[in-house]
């Protein structure tokens, strides 16, 4: 919450002529809701000075803005009108880290920071917006587009590692201060700028950017180190940064039913929507993040992805017997009303065609392994695997616990 005051929400379907057809009602209502910018507009009693637009997502928009009072730059993420109630929950996760009692934790330089937070007034409604550090592309866009896919060569091992254990750093910080993040992703994890824009000025900036100066106020977001590929840049100087808590949940170990993971990132519990969701659906979402990260191939892609269809979570459940082996008890009636058939051992009655089955967990890792790992750190990685990509939430280590593995603390790092 804001200084205790969340603001109400104006729906401004509500102030629209009853004349208008629904559609029309729909996106006059929604265009109202969006921020924009215009030349000259500043925010918090001209404090910021917004000038180009950084990122969208479903409930905010982020703009880099000067920030006249300390002469440097910053995000803001400026939410909806209508999504107060997320934005301010990610406002209260942020000042729990903020005010967290967790001194020393290295997780804490990879997990986005509140720098100032406000709300922004408009005539039929308010904007919630919070200020962090400008940061660069998520790993989803570095991981598509600077690797593998445009023909580029994967990113470099070392990178992949040093991603991986600075994410689960992040995670650990997070849990340390009884916060589940509730949507872990690679679109969540950012690259943090590599040089110091501070010194740049807001027609540098532009400049350094390929496409051009007229991105001002553009509706189109661009990312601040575009031009920065991760296989040419030095891989010991990448930091990844969690950001968007805007699905968090604390205290971190009661069940909630507040999470926003993708398709391929949801835990059993998710999928089956059990109910008993935890800090533990991060641990397995830290899991497909790593195997994804570190092989580029997503560990649970079903082909339909499509929200809350039945045959979606079919389809994933198969996955994830096929990959794992039988379900557990706990879980297994909730299969029934999915119209999974299993025998009394938790096994598929009609299981798939062999060649069409999900390789096991550690055979499908072998097909993708980086190059350059060596044998015992294979063996280390699909033990680490298994600590987290389990059916079982309790059965899953904590990322304390993950911290102190092998394939963490005994081969060569350079985070
Ligand atoms: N500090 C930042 N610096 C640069 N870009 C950022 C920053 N924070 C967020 N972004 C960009 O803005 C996008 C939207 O931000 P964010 O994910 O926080 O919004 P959201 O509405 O909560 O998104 P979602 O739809 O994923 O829930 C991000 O995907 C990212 O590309």
């Amino acid at each position: 919450m804001i200084d205790g005051v969340i603001p109400e929400t104006v729906e401004y379907e509500d102030l629209l002529p009853s004349a208008l057809e629904d559609s029309e009602r729909k996106a006059k209502a929604a265009a109202a809701r969006t921020f924009k910018v215009e030349p000259g507009d500043t925010l918090k009693d001209g404090r910021y000075r917004p000038f180009r637009k950084l990122g969208q997502g479903s409930y905010a928009s982020v703009w880099l803005a000067r920030d006249m009072e300390e002469s440097r730059y910053v995000a803001i993420k400026v939410g909806r009108m209508s999504s107060s109630s997320i934005l301010s929950n990610e406002i209260s996760s942020m000042k729990l880290l903020q005010e967290g009692q967790v001194p020393g934790h290295p997780g804490k330089d990879h997990v986005v920071e509140l720098l100032d937070q406000f709300i922004h007034e408009r005539p039929n409604g308010s904007h919630i917006c919070l200020v962090t550090n400008p940061l660069g592309r998520s790993l989803e866009t570095a991981l598509t587009f600077d690797c593998g896919k445009a023909g580029q060569e994967p990113a470099p091992y070392a990178f992949s590692r040093r991603a991986s254990i600075q994410t689960l750093q992040a995670l650990d910080y997070l849990h340390q201060h009884g916060i589940m993040h509730g949507d872990v992703h690679p679109g969540n994890l950012l690259l943090a700028l590599t040089h110091d824009i501070d010194k740049d000025t807001e027609t540098e900036i532009e400049a350094k950017n390929q496409r051009g100066n007229e991105l001002n106020l553009s509706d189109e977001p661009y990312w601040l180190d575009e031009g920065i590929y991760i296989p040419e840049s030095d891989p010991t100087n990448a930091n990844v940064i969690l950001v968007d808590l805007g699905a968090s949940n604390h205290p971190a170990d009661v069940p909630s039913r507040k999470y926003a993971y993708p398709i391929p990132y949801r835990a059993p519990e998710v999928v089956m929507d059990t109910g008993n969701v935890t800090c533990k659906a991060d641990i397995w979402a830290l899991g497909c993040v790593i195997f994804r990260i570190i092989t580029d191939i997503p560990l649970f892609a079903p082909e339909d992805c499509c929200w809350g269809m039945n045959e979606t979570e079919r389809e994933q459940m198969v996955m994830f017997i096929d990959r794992l082996g039988p379900v557990p008890e706990y879980l297994r009636s909730a299969c029934k009303d999915l119209d999974l058939n299993l025998t009394s051992d938790g096994i598929l009655v009609d299981p798939l065609p062999e060649d069409e089955r999900a390789e096991p967990l550690a055979k499908f890792f072998m097909e993708y392994k980086p190059e350059d790992m060596g044998e015992e750190e294979i063996t280390a990685f699909i033990e680490f695997l298994g600590l987290m990509i389990r059916f079982d939430p309790d059965e899953r280590s904590s990322a304390q616990d993950l911290l102190q593995h092998r394939w963490i603390t005994d081969f060569s790092v350079c985070s």
